[in-house]
């Protein structure tokens, strides 16, 4: 792909904490993450992510050290703003961390970090952790007050939530899809302006990704429910490379 275009294409990260999903639920050693995690290697994937939260529903601890161990793409770990990730961040030393909310009684994260309201404590939060070289990132709604915090604290990354997008466009409210979709192409071009990088995630599919993956300031977009659901019926190779189809077709790259 030529220089232009290669700028031009979007990464692609795999979230795989649903294969752990699948796996706890008979309590097996089966499906394995790190085996999914290496198929979406192989099929082009750029990176993988995978979420530990506090309450280990899905993605366990040995999981994200096999994953560090054993991938030979980027490990994006996610996790909340606590003094036990931040421990285990600083034993597994990942290539990027993404910092998100969690409440334990929530089916999936639903909403944006508060930055901005947890500013002087975040700053302190990741400074170990841009010490050791991980690339830092806030998951965060698009408002300009989380985005300007998270510059000020000095994170290298926002991922935008895309979760109430989504939503909107799977419940068929396509106008109010489309308001949503304006705030974050404002909130991207902002994060952008302040030198920061752009990245978005939750709840994409082939039908929303599109109008997503044509922001031009975004470089990640980060992807899991949707597409281990796919691999059941497609394969998990064959689900990213159509995934993949379409965001480079939503970039004008598809010759
Ligand atoms: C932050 C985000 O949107 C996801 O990466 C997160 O992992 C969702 O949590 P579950 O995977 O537990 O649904
Ligand atoms: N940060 C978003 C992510 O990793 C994947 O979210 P989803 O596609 O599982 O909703």
């Amino acid at each position: 792909m030529a220089g232009a275009a290669a700028a031009r294409r979007l990464r692609l990260g795999i979230n795989i904490d649903h294969v752990a999903t699948v796996r706890n639920a008979r309590g097996s050693a089966w499906p394995d993450p790190l085996r999914a995690a290496l198929l979406a290697e192989a099929a082009g994937a750029d990176g993988i992510t995978a979420h530990l939260r506090e309450d280990r529903r899905h993605i366990r601890d040995a999981d994200m050290d096999a994953l560090a161990a054993g991938i030979g793409i980027p490990l994006n770990f996610e996790c909340a703003a606590t003094d036990e990730m931040q421990a285990i961040l600083l034993r597994l030393k990942p290539h990027a961390a993404c910092l998100v909310p969690e409440r334990r009684e929530e089916r999936t994260t639903e909403g944006g970090l508060d930055v901005a309201g947890d500013e002087a404590r975040l700053k302190a939060y990741i400074a170990p952790l841009r010490d050791i070289g991980t690339r830092v990132s806030m998951f965060i709604g698009h408002s300009p007050e989380q985005i300007q915090a998270s510059a000020r604290i000095g994170a290298a990354v926002v991922e935008l939530h895309t979760g109430h997008y989504s939503d909107l466009h799977a419940e068929g409210r396509l106008a109010e899809a489309e308001v949503e979709l304006d705030a974050l192409r404002k909130g991207a071009t902002l994060a952008h302006s302040l030198g920061l990088e752009v990245h978005a995630g939750h709840g994409l599919t082939y039908a929303n990704v599109t109008e997503i993956a044509a922001i031009p300031e975004l470089v990640e977009l980060n992807i899991g429910h949707f597409l281990i659901g796919e691999a059941i019926f497609l394969g998990l190779g064959p689900a990213i490379e159509e995934m993949r189809r379409r965001m480079d077709d939503a970039r004008g790259l598809l010759s």
